[in-house]
C-alpha cells in the first residue's frame, strides 16, 4: 500500500481511507478566528525552557525536515500556559507552500500564511513520547506562523543544513541550538484540543498558536522548497504543500492568553 503524502493520490483528501479518525471530533488544523476566541483570565504565562546541548540532529523525514532532542531529562521543558504538569520538547519542524500565499497549515480568520513552525512536546506523565502520543493529554505542540517579510537571521543555522539534508532519509548532527531563538517577542496564544496534522492524525494535542508571527524572507522560503519528498536516486519531487488545510471545529471553543 502506498503511504501517505501531500500529492493527488496519497495526500489529506485520501487520508480517511487509511486513518477514519481523520473525521473525527478534534481534528486539527483549523481555522482560527480571533473575534469568536475567548480571552480566558485563568490560562497561565507559557512557560519555556529549552537548553540548547539537547539539539540532537536535523532530518529529511520525506514529509518535513525536523530537528531532534535528547527528551531523556527535562532540560528542556513546556510549562504553564494551558497545560498541567510539564511536557518534554521532543522535535519542531516546518509545513510550507509551493508559493508565498499558502503553506500553513493554522489559518488566522481565513489567512493563509507561507508556512508554520511545530515545536512537539509530550507529557512526562508519561513514560515516553511513544506511549503519550496516544494520549488525550499527551502532546503540547506550539505553533509558529511565518510571513514574509525581511530575512530571519534566526532561521539561517537551519536553513544552512538542507543541502546536507535534501532528499529523504537524510540526516546531519544539529547541536547547540536554542529554539527559544525562533520564537516571536510576544508569547500570547489562542489554545484549542486538536490531532496531529499528519497520519496517524491522533486526538492528542493541546494546541498553542502564537499570535505573533516570525519572518521569513522569499530568498529563505525558496531554500525550503528546495528540499525533496523522495530519496536519492528516486523521481525528483520537490518538499512544498506539506500541510494539511483547516478541519471542522465541531463545537469546539478556541480560549485566547491575551485580551
Ligand atoms: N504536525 S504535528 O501535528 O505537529 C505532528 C505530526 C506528527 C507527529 C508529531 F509529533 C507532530
Ligand atoms: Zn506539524
Amino acid at each position: 500500500s502506498h503511504s501517505w503524502g501531500y500529492g493527488a493520490d496519497n495526500g489529506p483528501e485520501k487520508w480517511e481511507e487509511g486513518f477514519p479518525i481523520a473525521n473525527g471530533p478534534r481534528q486539527s488544523p483549523i481555522d482560527i478566528v480571533p473575534t469568536q476566541a475567548q480571552h480566558d483570565p485563568s490560562l497561565k504565562l507559557l512557560k519555556l525552557k529549552y537548553d540548547p546541548a539537547t539539539a540532537q540532529g536535523i532530518l529529511n523525514n520525506g514529509h518535513s525536515i525536523q530537528v531532534d532532542f535528547a527528551d531523556d531529562d527535562d532540560s528542556s521543558t513546556m510549562t504553564g500556559g494551558p497545560i498541567s504538569g510539564t511536557y518534554r520538547l521532543r522535535q519542531f519542524h516546518f509545513h510550507w507552500g509551493d508559493s508565498d500565499d499558502r503553506g500553513s497549515e493554522h489559518t488566522i480568520a481565513g489567512n493563509m500564511f507561507p508556512s508554520e513552525l511545530h515545536l512537539v512536546h509530550w507529557n512526562t506523565k508519561y513514560p515516553s513520547f511513544g506511549d503519550a502520543v496516544s494520549q488525550p493529554d499527551g502532546l503540547g505542540v506550539v505553533g509558529v506562523l511565518l510571513k514574509i517579510g525581511s530575512a530571519n537571521p534566526r532561521l539561517q543555522k537551519i536553513i544552512d543544513a538542507f543541502d546536507e539534508i535534501k532528499s529523504k532519509g537524510k540526516q546531519t548532527t544539529f547541536s547547540n541550538f536554542d529554539p527559544r531563538t525562533l520564537l516571536p517577542a510576544s508569547l500570547d496564544y489562542w489554545t484549542y484540543d486538536g490531532s496531529l496534522t499528519t497520519p496517524p492524525l491522533l486526538e492528542t494535542v493541546t494546541w498553542i498558536v502564537l499570535k505573533e508571527p516570525i519572518s521569513v524572507s522569499p530568498g529563505q522560503m525558496a531554500k525550503f522548497r528546495s528540499l525533496l519528498f523522495n530519496a536519492e536516486g528516486e523521481e525528483r519531487c520537490c518538499m512544498v504543500d506539506n500541510y494539511r488545510p483547516p478541519q471542522p471545529l465541531k463545537g469546539r471553543k478556541v480560549r485566547a492568553s491575551f485580551k
